[in-house]
């Protein structure tokens, strides 16, 4: 794409299955998007959707992420646009860790520009499989650190989240407690997002805010670390683990290091900005309005408002964490983990592998019965409950009398869990827009379905990948004299497209399914099996 412009912003998201990128000019125009898919260009690290499971527990090979740097940035030195970026920035799966041994932190400072970082990081990581998002194997870590605190409310209030598997803040203590040795041979622990950073900059990079408020160890109010929390979650060691304190969006990290001039050609002049939390990256891209909220349904489903000083209190289903640019302001989310990978194994149940075959199961809207599905295939985040439960006029049923309804169900059960829980985050403030985004958000079928439940028209943000977007435009950010966000985008905003509009009849009929669906959940997790 022909471009005038000599200035050129780079954003990269270490997602759960790619790391992609986003290069932006002058006036945030996509010049380029490339991508690293796991499953399907690294193999040999022996993933499935990007990760490693075993049971509750979930890991990536650090060593899978530095391999796609790797690839990806060979596949960016074929561009002539290498030499005129000016930032770099943007955003790693949140919570999800990496342990570096005091070899790897030297290997780092001291990189050679004929090898790869593959060869020379191959031996840097005391621990080798870092625990991501989708772990959910630190429960007891979890009630400990809530007594602790006194109860989950009281850490709600202090880090803006109660106690949850996959902050980092719990997977450290589940290795502090089981694998001492390992532990005490890991010098630095960085964030996946401050990892890819610190891989860019050759030292040690700290975590963004935003970031630090998914570990359960940062104070949310003084953007701290919070000296108890650690001490519980990781003895003596850990705030010298952690080395840095969090610092803000805009805040320069440092400039590229010498490796990546040398063997791809990047200014010496490069600034890297702190990375952030993909969700976080998303908020950041879309530029919000008031009323707008930003459904992104990626390998996890997440829900992100802005919420500005005074209308933020934490809940113990929901997460309030520091907003990227806005120091003052937050961004309140919900997670599921059962998004798009559980609505790809619906697909493959009932709709032949095939998403066009699951469109025509959306299309067909005949409700014969009354039908509720509940599907928490992996063990699910909100609420915390697994197994798949399906109910029919009423009364609980193995399967549904037509299996095809599994499809609807699974979008209608969750969309009405999103419209219900933002309702109480936001006490039902009324939402105008809902911005889409996520690989699925590539399908409008769905998306109809998303607009019907919350009554809202949906739009979509142009380019492949707001997160990487959004990387882009906090590295712009970062190398500005005065530094607004606001200002940055004036003239530059290209409005989303509306992709649909609700059916009021739907609407009208959802409006009469959400008692329902609250008294079905409920049985659901009165369920013995469910614990
Ligand atoms: N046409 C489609 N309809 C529904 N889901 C889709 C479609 N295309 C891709 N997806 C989903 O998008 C998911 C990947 O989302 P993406 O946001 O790229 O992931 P990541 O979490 O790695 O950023 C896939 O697992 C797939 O289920
Ligand atoms: O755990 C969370 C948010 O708290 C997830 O949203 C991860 O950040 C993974 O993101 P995707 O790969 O699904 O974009």
């Amino acid at each position: 794409m022909p471009t005038k412009s000599d200035s050129y912003y780079l954003g990269l998201d270490l997602s759960t299955q790619q790391l992609k990128c986003t290069l932006i000019d002058q006036d945030h125009s996509i010049v380029l998007e490339e991508a690293v898919n796991f499953d399907n260009d690294l193999p040999e690290f022996g993933i499935r959707h990007g990760a490693i499971q075993n049971g509750n527990v979930v890991t990536s090979p650090t060593l899978m992420w530095v391999k796609a740097l790797d690839i990806l940035l060979s596949k960016l030195e074929k561009s002539r646009y290498i030499g005129k970026i000016k930032a770099i920035s943007g955003a790693g799966q949140q919570h999800g860790s990496v342990y570096w041994s005091q070899h790897g932190i030297e290997k780092l400072g001291h990189l050679d520009p004929r090898l790869t970082l593959t060869e020379q990081l191959k031996d840097g990581f005391s621990i080798e499989q870092s625990p991501i998002w989708q772990d959910a194997s630190t429960t007891r870590e979890c009630r400990a650190l809530e007594e602790f605190c006194g109860g989950p409310e009281a850490l709600a209030k202090r880090t803006g989240s109660k106690a949850y598997e996959r902050f980092t803040g719990n997977q450290i203590a589940k290795i502090y407690a089981e694998s001492g040795e390992k532990y005490n041979e890991t010098s630095h622990i960085s964030l996946v997002s401050s990892f890819l950073a610190s891989l860019l900059v050759g030292k040690l990079a700290p975590v963004d805010s935003a970031e630090g408020s998914g570990t359960n160890l940062m104070n949310i109010k003084t953007h701290r670390w919070d000296e108890q929390l650690l001490q519980k979650c990781g003895g003596d060691q850990l705030s010298k683990k952690l080395a840095l304190e969090p610092v803000e969006g805009g805040d320069v990290v440092g400039k590229v290091d010498g490796y990546y001039q040398k063997r791809y050609g990047f200014s010496p002049e490069c600034k890297i900005l702190p990375f952030t939390g993909d969700n976080s990256a998303t908020l950041v891209s879309m530029n919000l309005n008031q009323g707008d909220c930003v459904i992104s349904l990626g390998t996890s489903d997440t829900v992100l408002v802005y919420l500005k000083q005074g209308e933020a209190e934490p809940t113990t289903e929901s997460h309030l964490m520091a907003h990227p640019i806005d120091t003052t302001g937050f961004m309140g989310m919900l997670c599921y983990k059962n998004g798009s990978l559980t609505r790809q194994h619906i697909r493959d149940l009932y709709a032949s592998h095939d998403w066009d075959s699951f469109n025509k199961h959306i299309q067909n809207k005949a409700r014969n019965t009354d039908a509720f599905g509940f599907y928490y295939w992996m063990q699910e985040i909100i609420p915390f409950a697994k197994g798949i439960y399906r109910f029919e006029n009423g009364k609980q049923v193995q399967e549904f009398s037509d299996p095809s309804i599994n499809v609807r169900a699974i979008l209608e059960s969750q969309f009405l869990s999103m419209r219900i829980r933002l309702g109480r985050m936001t006490h039902d403030g009324k939402m105008k827009r809902l911005l889409a985004t996520g690989g699925a958000a590539a399908n409008p079928h769905i998306l109809q379905v998303l607009s019907d439940v919350f009554g809202v028209p949906v739009y979509k943000q142009k380019g492949m990948n707001s997160a990487s977007l959004g990387g882009a435009l906090l590295a712009k950010y970062g190398t500005l004299d005065k530094r607004s966000f606001e200002d940055m985008m004036k003239n530059h905003t290209t409005e989303p497209e509306l992709v649909c509009n609700p059916d009021s009849k739907e609407t009208a009929y959802y409006d009469t399914k959400l008692e329902e669906y609250i008294r079905l959940e409920s049985v659901v997790l009165a369920d013995k099996a469910n614990v």
